[in-house]
């Protein structure tokens, strides 16, 4: 791909920015709702390390390997899918946001991002129900003109739809989008949409380093993502 020209003003028109692991700490309600189910189910919690990388590709794909207790998902048998679903649907509803933390220099980055012009969208695989009033309750609704949940595209990340829906909502397109996230999930869609793509290190990538991403640079926050929009020669993006 040619060099991000920042010369000849914004670079971007748009960020498209990933929710679990990118702008909230979601694990403990997560984990929390996972072994609930768990033990609804008769089984034993699972530790909260190993729940966090089941997180990435969406609630169905959460269960799954939350009562495989193994990241591959394996044999789980239909019924037994259904039951915990429901159970994980209503736990999570309970807890959901309860203990979501903003991860430090979120809303500078934000705020950053909207000061340079840039629109901004949130793209999840988290599906709607609870997505939107996790944003509310964690105060972070008001920055997003575009909300792209697990379920509203007919496929989610790593396909590209989300993130080419997103950027059909706000007008832009893909190439003068910049996508932020924490996973594989988010680097595979962003490429395959034609978006540059950047990685924050603290999330949840399905248990792998994040350096063996294909994206265009890992940076600490998303304040730091901020910057490199403005100017990738100022931020040190690994
Ligand atoms: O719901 C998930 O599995 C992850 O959601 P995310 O796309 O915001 O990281
Ligand atoms: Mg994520």
């Amino acid at each position: 791909m040619a060099e991000v020209q920042h010369t000849a003003g914004r670079a971007f028109d748009a960020a498209l920015i990933d929710l679990d692991g990118t702008l909230l700490d979601t694990i403990p309600d997560l984990a929390f709702a996972a072994n609930a189910m768990r033990v609804d189910l008769g089984e034993a919690p699972l530790r909260e390390d190993v729940l966090a990388t089941f997180v990435g590709k969406g609630i169905e794909n959460l269960v799954r390997r939350t009562l495989a207790a193994n990241l591959d998902g394996g044999e789980v048998d239909e019924d037994l899918m259904q039951r915990g679903l429901a159970s994980f649907r209503h736990h999570y509803h309970l807890v959901n946001g309860d203990k979501a933390q903003v991860y430090d220099g979120v809303l500078d980055g934000l705020k950053a991002l909207r000061d340079q012009g840039i629109a901004l969208a949130v793209v999840t695989n988290k599906p709607t129900e609870f997505t939107e009033p996790l944003l509310a309750r964690t105060g972070l609704a008001g920055f997003f003109q575009v909300v792209v949940c697990g379920d509203t595209c007919a496929k989610k990340k790593p396909d590209p739809m989300p993130l080419l829906h997103a950027c059909e909502r706000l007008g832009v397109t893909p190439g003068r989008s910049l996508a932020i996230g924490d996973s594989i999930n988010d680097a595979v869609a962003a490429r395959a949409a034609g978006c540059r793509v950047l990685a924050v290190p603290y999330g949840y990538n399905e248990g792998r380093d994040v350096r063996t991403l294909d994206v265009d640079g890992i940076v600490a926050s998303l304040l730091d993502a901020a910057r490199w929009a403005a100017d990738p020669s100022a931020v040190p993006a690994s």
